[in-house]
C-alpha cells in the first residue's frame, strides 16, 4: 500500500498520540462525577494507555440532560437539512484531515491491524458519514391522498435523545454507523463506547464541535456495561437505543427498556455464519481466498465472519488445499506493523475465551496454537454438527469446517443455528445460487463472494443476530425518525362535517 508508513513510523506516531481520556458531554471534556478512572490496555503489548474516566449513572443522568436540552432547543434537530449536511461533511474532511493518529488510536486501543484501520476503518467511517450527510435533504415527507376533501401528510421527526451502545471490534466504523443516519435525522446522542476502546469516540466527539455540530447533541459517557449502558438502557428520558455486541447484551436492552419507558431498541447481534461451498463452485483458488479473507479479516472479531465453513464432500480436499495456502500467508504479529495480516485480540478475556475452543475439533488442519497471550493463529478445524464450535459464536480467528453431500443438506446445516446475520454459497450455477440464497435464513446473503455489503445496503440479521431495524442504507434514516401523520380537512366551511 503506497500510502503506508514504515512499521517504525507507525510506532513513532504512537509515542506521539495526545490520548483523549475523560467524558466528553455537553462540548467539553469532564472527568467521571464520582473522580473515578478505568484502565485501558494495549492488548498486544500488555502495557497500560491510559486511565479512562469511568462514569456510572450520575454521568449518563448528566449527558442525557445535555442532549434533551439541545433537542428541545432546536440547536440542531430544527436546523434546516442543507445547513446539518454541511457540518457533517465538515466532520467526515475533519477525520479525513486526522486519519493517521486515528488509525494509530484505533490499533493501539483494539489490537486491530494499522494495515485494516488505514485502508478498510478510516476510509469506510469517513465514507458512511459523508453518505448520510448528502442523503440529509434528498429525504422527502409524503402525502397520502385519502379522499377528495382530506389530505394526509407523512412527515418524519427525529426521534429524539438517542442511547448508541457500540462493540470494540470496529469501535470508529460501529459510531459512524450510528451517529451518521442519528445526526442526519436531527437527533442528539449519548455514545457509550466499549470500554476496550474510548477514546477514538471521544477524539470524533471534539471534531465534530470544530466541525460546527452544537454542544449537546454528541456526547460520550465512557465506562463499563452495568454502570454506563444499564443506566442508558433504563434511562426514562432516553428516546431510543440502538446497539451492537453480543446477543445476551441485546437481550438485556430490551429487558431495560420493557422495564422503564418501552423507548425503542435497535439490536444488532452476534452470528454464526455459514459459507456453503458447492460442487460446481468454479475456481477454487478464488473462492479459497474468500473464504479465508472471510474467517481472518479482523482476526475473525467480525459478528459477520464466515465462522463456519460447508463444503461439498467432492470439493473439500482440493478446497482446503487452497485454503490452506492462502491462510498461511496471513502473518501475525504487532498490529502497528503494516505487514500483520492477524493482529492481537482485543483483551486477554477475549484471548482466553477463544483459545478454548482451539481443541474442540475433531481433525486441525491449520493453527490451533496461540502466541504471546495476545494472538490467535488462524485455526481450521473439522466439527462435529452439533458440537459448541459448530454453534458457539467463537469471534476469533476459527473457521469449522463441516461436510456435506448437496444443496438442500448445505441448507439445513446452515440454518441450524439460533443466528441468522450473514451468509454465502458458492456454485456457477444460477438457480441453484438464488435458490440458495432465498432459503437461508440470514440478512445478508452474498453469492461467490464474502461480504457484508455496502454503506447504501441494509444490514442486520434474522433470529437472535437482529432486532428492530437495520444499520446502514436509507433504512437506518427510519430507525432515527419517527412518522407522524397530519390530516388536514378540505371541505368548505358549509359542507357536513363528516370524521
Ligand atoms: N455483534 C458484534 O459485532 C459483537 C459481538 N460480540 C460478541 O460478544 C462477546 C462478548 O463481548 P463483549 O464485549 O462482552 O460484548 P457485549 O455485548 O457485552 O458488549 C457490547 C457493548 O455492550 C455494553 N454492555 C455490556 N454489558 C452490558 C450491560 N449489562 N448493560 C448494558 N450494556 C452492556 C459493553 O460495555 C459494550 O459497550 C464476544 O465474544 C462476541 O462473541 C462482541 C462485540 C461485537
Ligand atoms: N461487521 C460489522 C459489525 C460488527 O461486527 O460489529
Amino acid at each position: 500500500m503506497e500510502n503506508l508508513l514504515t512499521h517504525e513510523e507507525y510506532k513513532s506516531i504512537a509515542r506521539g498520540l495526545l490520548l483523549p481520556t475523560t467524558a466528553f458531554v455537553d462540548g467539553v471534556y469532564r472527568p467521571a462525577a464520582s473522580g473515578a478512572t478505568f484502565e485501558t490496555i494495549n492488548p498486544a503489548t500488555g502495557e497500560v494507555l491510559a486511565e479512562i474516566a469511568a462514569c456510572g449513572a450520575e454521568d449518563v443522568d448528566f449527558a442525557v440532560g445535555k442532549a434533551r436540552e439541545a433537542f428541545e432547543d432546536g440547536r440542531w434537530s430544527k436546523r434546516a437539512p442543507p445547513e446539518r449536511k454541511d457540518v457533517l461533511i465538515r466532520l467526515a474532511k475533519l477525520i479525513n484531515r486526522n486519519a493517521r493518529e486515528l488509525a494509530v488510536l484505533e490499533s493501539l486501543e483494539s489490537g486491530k491491524t494499522i494495515l485494516d484501520c488505514e485502508t478498510v476503518d478510516l476510509p469506510e467511517t469517513i465514507h458512511c458519514l459523508k453518505w448520510h450527510a448528502e442523503a440529509i435533504d434528498k429525504i422527502y415527507d409524503q402525502v397520502s391522498p385519502p379522499s377528495d376533501n382530506h389530505i394526509a401528510m407523512i412527515v418524519r421527526e427525529p426521534v429524539g435523545v438517542v442511547g448508541l451502545v457500540l462493540p470494540w471490534n470496529f469501535p470508529l466504523l460501529m459510531l459512524a454507523w450510528k451517529i451518521g443516519p442519528a445526526l442526519a435525522a436531527g437527533c442528539s446522542v449519548v455514545v457509550k463506547p466499549a470500554e476496550e476502546t474510548s477514546m477514538t469516540a471521544l477524539r470524533v466527539a471534539e471534531l465534530a464541535v470544530e466541525a460546527g455540530l452544537p454542544k449537546g447533541v454528541f456526547n460520550v459517557v465512557p465506562g463499563t456495561g452495568p454502570e454506563v449502558g444499564e443506566p442508558l438502557g433504563r434511562h426514562m428520558d432516553v428516546d431510543m437505543v440502538s446497539f451492537t455486541g453480543s446477543t445476551e447484551t441485546g437481550r438485556r436492552f430490551l429487558r431495560y427498556a420493557a422495564d422503564s419507558n418501552i423507548k425503542e431498541v435497535v439490536l444488532e447481534m452476534g452470528g454464526k455464519n455459514p459459507c456453503i461451498v458447492l460442487e460446481d463452485a468454479g475456481n477454487l483458488d478464488r473462492v479459497a481466498a474468500h473464504v479465508v479473507n472471510g474467517a481472518f479479516w479482523n482476526m475473525g472479531e467480525n459478528c459477520s465472519a464466515t465462522s463456519r465453513l460447508i463444503v461439498h464432500a467432492d470439493v473439500k480436499d482440493a478446497l482446503l488445499a487452497r485454503i490452506l495456502a492462502h491462510a498461511r500467508e496471513w502473518s501475525v504479529g504487532d498490529p502497528l506493523d503494516p505487514g500483520t495480516r492477524v493482529g492481537a485480540l482485543v483483551s486477554r478475556a477475549h484471548f482466553e475465551k477463544v483459545a478454548a475452543y482451539l481443541d474442540a475439533g475433531t481433525r486441525t488442519h491449520l493453527g490451533g496454537a496461540t502466541e504471546g497471550g495476545a494472538w490467535v493463529h488462524p485455526t481450521i478445524m473439522d466439527v462435529e454438527p452439533l458440537s459448541a464450535a459448530a454453534r458457539e459464536e467463537i469471534f476469533g480467528p476459527v473457521l469449522a469446517v463441516q461436510t456435506v453431500q448437496g444443496l438442500d443438506e448445505a441448507i439445513a446445516l446452515a440454518n441450524e443455528t439460533e443466528y441468522g446475520l450473514a451468509a454465502s454459497i458458492f456454485t456457477t450455477d444460477i438457480k441453484r445460487a438464488l435458490r440458495g440464497a432465498r432459503a437461508l435464513r440470514a440478512g445478508t446473503v452474498t453469492v461467490n463472494s464474502f461480504g457484508e455489503g455496502d454503506i447504501s445496503t441494509p444490514f442486520g440479521g434474522y433470529k437472535t443476530s437482529g432486532f428492530g431495524g437495520r444499520d446502514n442504507g436509507l433504512h437506518a434514516h427510519d430507525q432515527y425518525t419517527q412518522f407522524k401523520t397530519i390530516w388536514v380537512d378540505l371541505a368548505d366551511d358549509d359542507d357536513e362535517a363528516v370524521g
